[in-house]
């Protein structure tokens, strides 16, 4: 569960106070898929790294109660200065995993080769976008939060990959997806949201909620 009791964020711009959330209340129940409609540069990175406790906020109180997964495509999970498979053990043992699971997880889905060995500082960033999602995918959470879908990547056998085992984690776990654009949010949301001018409106469903956001951006 997460709950966000009262919770605000704003960012001073240097030339005005840009708020990204005003007073939120709301919770994400597990086995309730929400999907948040907001335009870009509105606040969805901001929103995801506050469910994560990456990003504290100015006012209000945050309770995580579940095993929350960092956001897809967050790089922090990963140290430059170890190699793949040092990364995967280190995680494994971070997050109560079998970290010879989490490495030969990791070696299967990145399929680096020799670079699995290597230090992560010679990857490409499409590299490292395979490691850090393979460490999000070895790992069980009760809750993903996924900012604007899957990460876009050049390796397609690597995405079919990733994507067979997401839905599969999916069908046990609870997501949350941040994201401008209403079809990406189409095959989970079961609860749909859309953030504007720092408030969340909620709706029973997504396409309640794209009318919302359609209206809005006219
Ligand atoms: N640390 C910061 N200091 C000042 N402004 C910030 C900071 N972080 C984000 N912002 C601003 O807050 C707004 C929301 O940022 P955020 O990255 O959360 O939005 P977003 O919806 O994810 O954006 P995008 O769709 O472009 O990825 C943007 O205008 C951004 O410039």
């Amino acid at each position: 569960m997460i709950e966000f009791r009262n919770v605000s964020k704003s960012y001073w711009t240097g030339v005005r106070r840009k708020v990204i959330l005003d007073r939120a209340t709301f919770r994400v129940d597990l086995g309730q898929s929400l999907g948040i409609l907001a335009p870009n540069g509105t606040g969805k990175t901001t929103l995801i790294n506050m469910m994560a406790g990456l990003t504290r906020p100015d006012e209000g109180i945050i309770r995580r109660e579940s095993r929350i997964s960092f956001p897809m495509g967050f790089m922090g999970v990963v140290d430059a200065k170890l190699s793949g498979a040092e990364n995967a053990r280190f995680a494994g043992h971070f997050y109560g995993v079998d970290p010879d699971y989490v490495e030969a997880f990791c070696r299967w889905m990145c399929d680096l080769e020799e670079y699995f060995e290597q230090p992560v500082s010679t990857y490409s960033s499409g590299m490292k976008g395979r490691l850090s999602l393979a460490l999000l995918l070895s790992l069980d959470f009760d809750i993903y939060l996924v900012d604007e879908g899957m990460p876009t990547m050049a390796d397609a056998e690597f995405v079919r990959k990733a994507g067979e085992v997401f839905r599969e984690r999916l069908k046990h776990a609870t997501l949350v997806m941040v994201s401008h654009m209403p079809r990406q949010l189409e095959a989970y949301a079961e609860r749909a949201a859309v953030l504007q001018d720092g408030r969340l409106h909620f709706f029973d469903t997504l396409e309640d909620a794209k009318q919302m956001y359609d209206y809005t951006r006219r």
